[in-house]
């Protein structure tokens, strides 16, 4: 009660609940000043002891600037605050990292700290009914924790008893306007707290030019494009299998050629083999030369292809049976990735019953056995319905770009994804704004990640082509 309201305010209060005529009025105990000063006087104590745990340092400096003042005067003490500046710039300027994990990134913390956080906390909570009001008393969730790195704010929540997750990535929305962030992640950390990201910049706002082709052969992670916290973003392809959903011209490409892009020296090694199904015949007959005749558009090929996938795939496994339980690639028996451009054309929009049936079933038998034994399936699609691909489940690895409608969201990322902030259907339409944007769930992590796939050109197709096949190797 003092918390909140102190002195005689609580007593004037009169809640009402808007449809009916039940009145709350809180009952007030009338505390005596002695009591309500130890109680200030203890928050102040247990509030310094644990800023001068935590922040020894920052505490130091002042402090000792202070003793300097009152026993040597104003110019001794600015020539300390002189020196103490120069030394953090010297610093600034030689160890950039350094400084940015030691000093820079918690000024930061601070500073957002006091002029966002706590400045709009109360009204935010307020406005957005995150905050309670019961009786005429103010319940409200703790801001216990503000970290910064160069990407985001990272604030730690206490959430109120009784609140759930939900609640919260409910409101990421409110909770973004309100602190000025163009959006907030909720995840939880502990029972009862909760992670608010807030991004401070887009590293994935401009296009981002092809990546360069890795020198060692290895098949994977493959460096793809970057993550919205900046960092490179590497897509796992052998030991899983990889969904790709996105509406026409939402970049489904990109995310095939950066695959295919980074597994080329691999390829040129022995150790990979790419077979493409490409029956809308546009996206990956571009670069079909790299494919070493692994190369199918006509549905009644692309089932051949498949079937000849499965029986590698169930030869590899007669082999390794008691031997080994997962694979590594060789020269004998290389990694192979099945990769499949608009799936839907062979396992929903084929007229064809027999050829869609066998194709499917293809496919099950590769999704569901081929990942131990170094058959990997990557399979892009537009329209990710059950009745359009039945068999989007046994993807343990996904990919959503942009999509038309909000409930597709979760049809391709798996159940609560969008309200844990995959909000793949508000990726911008504008090419150079939202294309190759997507979110990325993985089998290993619930929490979808915001990405970006590097562009690869028709000129750089053409220049991969060129450097990588029996014609480029003869030149
Ligand atoms: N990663 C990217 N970064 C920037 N722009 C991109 C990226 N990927 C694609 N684009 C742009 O978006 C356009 C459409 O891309 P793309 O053809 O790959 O989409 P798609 O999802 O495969 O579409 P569709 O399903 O119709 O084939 C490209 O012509 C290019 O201009």
């Amino acid at each position: 009660m003092f918390k909140r309201l102190p002195g005689d305010e609580a007593r004037n209060l009169v809640t009402t609940t808007p449809d009916t005529a039940v009145v709350f009025r809180p009952a007030v105990l009338k505390t005596p000043a002695l009591v309500t000063l130890i109680i200030y006087g203890w928050r102040f104590l247990v509030a310094l002891v644990r800023t001068l745990w935590r922040h020894p340092i920052a505490s130091a400096v002042p402090v000792a600037l202070g003793a300097l003042y009152a026993w040597h005067g104003w110019p001794l003490t600015a020539s300390a605050l002189g020196v103490v500046v120069l030394v953090l710039l010297a610093w600034a300027f030689c160890a950039r990292d350094s400084f940015a994990r030691l000093v820079g990134w918690r000024l930061l913390a601070w500073w957002r700290l006091m002029s966002v956080y706590c400045r709009h906390w109360q009204a935010v909570m307020d406005v957005s009914g995150l905050a309670r009001r019961i009786n005429g008393r103010a319940y409200m969730p703790r801001l216990l924790k503000v970290q910064c790195d160069s990407w985001a704010d990272r604030i730690t929540v206490r959430m109120l008893d009784g609140q759930a997750v939900k609640d919260w990535s409910d409101r990421t929305d409110n909770l973004a306007q309100g602190f000025g962030a163009v959006s907030c992640r909720v995840a939880l950390i502990k029972g009862g707290r909760l992670l608010l990201t807030f991004p401070r910049s887009d590293p994935l706002a401009a296009p981002i030019p092809a990546l360069p082709i890795p020198d060692e052969p290895s098949v994977g992670p493959v460096e793809i494009g970057k993550q919205e916290d900046g960092q490179p973003l590497k897509l796992k392809v052998h030991g899983t299998h990889v969904l790709i959903a996105g509406a026409t011209g939402a970049g489904k490409g990109s995310f095939l050629w950066d695959t295919i892009r980074g597994l080329l020296p691999a390829m040129r090694a022995g150790l990979a083999e790419i077979w493409a199904l490409d029956p809308k015949l546009m996206e990956l007959s571009f670069g079909r030369e790299l494919f070493r005749g692994r190369y199918a558009s006509d549905p009644a090929d692309c089932a051949d292809l498949l079937d000849e996938a499965v029986s590698v795939m169930q030869k590899r496994a007669a082999r390794f049976a008691g031997l080994q339980r997962s694979h590594t690639p060789t020269v004998e028996d290389p990694f192979i990735l099945v990769l499949v451009d608009e799936v839907a054309f062979l396992t929903a929009y084929q007229p064809d019953k027999q050829l869609r049936q066998r194709i499917s079933a293809a496919l099950a038998t590769l999704a569901t056995q081929g990942r131990s034994v170094g058959v990997g399936v990557m399979a892009a699609l537009q329209d990710p319905r059950k009745e359009v691909m039945n068999i989007r489940n046994l993807f343990p690895d996904k990919i959503a770009l942009r999509l038309d409608e909000s409930e597709q969201v979760d049809m391709v990322l798996g159940d609560g994804a969008r309200d844990r902030g995959a909000l793949a259907d508000h990726i911008s339409p504008v090419p150079e704004l939202g294309a190759g944007v997507a979110y990325m769930r993985l089998e290993t992590s619930p929490e979808p990640v915001r990405v970006r796939a590097a562009y690869v050109s028709d000129d750089d197709i053409r220049a991969m082509v060129a450097t990588f096949t029996a014609r480029g190797e003869a030149a």
